[in-house]
């Protein structure tokens, strides 16, 4: 069963300005560094905190790259969480779960005009290589059982429920559209069935 490593108080956001603490786990089943980002010990405080599973993206967290919506995603998160509290699990699955030198080769053939799916099919992977077993074990070392998921994407609500982490409701965030990424998010919508407006 996985625990809670360290538990460390930090400012994070633009500014370093919002109170939080970044936890580390030992005993999850892959041995990837997930770290959470609790604000306003929400997951000591509050019956069903918010919960966002966001998965790493070099180059739109750190980068904000204009081919995706992730750095926009995450510091919205932030920002809302800063102000209610919540729970972010930050989880290295880069690229959907292929990894950054495949998600760039992913790149390579969406400028060559394929969607981001078709891309990973073309390159041998499913559309979507992440488990969120591990996110769900992080709530379980909290002791949280019950949560708000901040997401658009079906495939999360569904697998975390699988894994046993009870949803009271479901937060969607806003659609982060700008020069580059519109095909993206599209692509999104259309086959990965995400509950974004874009028009
Ligand atoms: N393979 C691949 N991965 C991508 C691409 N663009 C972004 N990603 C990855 O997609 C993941 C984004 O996931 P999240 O922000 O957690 O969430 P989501 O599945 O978009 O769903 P939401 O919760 O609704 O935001 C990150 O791991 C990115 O690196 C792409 O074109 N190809
Ligand atoms: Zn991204």
């Amino acid at each position: 069963m996985a625990k809670v490593r360290a538990r460390v108080p930090l400012n994070v956001g633009v500014g370093s300005k919002i109170p939080a603490e970044i936890l580390s786990f030992e005993g999850l089943g892959s041995d990837k560094e997930h770290v959470a980002i609790i604000f306003k010990s929400a997951d000591q405080q509050q019956d069903a905190p918010l919960v966002r599973m966001h998965s790493e993206c070099l180059t739109g967290d750190v980068f904000h790259s204009s081919r995706c919506d992730c750095g926009e995603q995450l510091e919205e998160t932030i920002q809302k969480m800063g102000e209610e509290g919540g729970v972010i699990l930050y989880l290295r699955q880069e690229g959907r779960g292929i990894g950054l030198y495949n998600k760039l080769d992913a790149y390579k053939l969406q400028s060559e005009g394929m969607n981001t799916y078709e891309a990973n099919n073309h390159l041998g992977f499913p559309d979507d290589l992440r488990s969120f077993e591990d996110a769900a074990a992080m709530l379980k070392a909290l002791d949280v059982d019950t949560i708000r998921l901040i997401t658009n994407n079906p495939k999360k609500i569904r697998e975390i429920q699988e894994h046993g982490i009870e949803l009271e409701d479901v937060v969607g965030t806003q659609a982060h559209i700008k020069d580059g990424n519109e095909m993206y998010l599209k692509a999104k919508v259309s086959h990965g069935k995400h509950k974004l407006t874009i028009d």
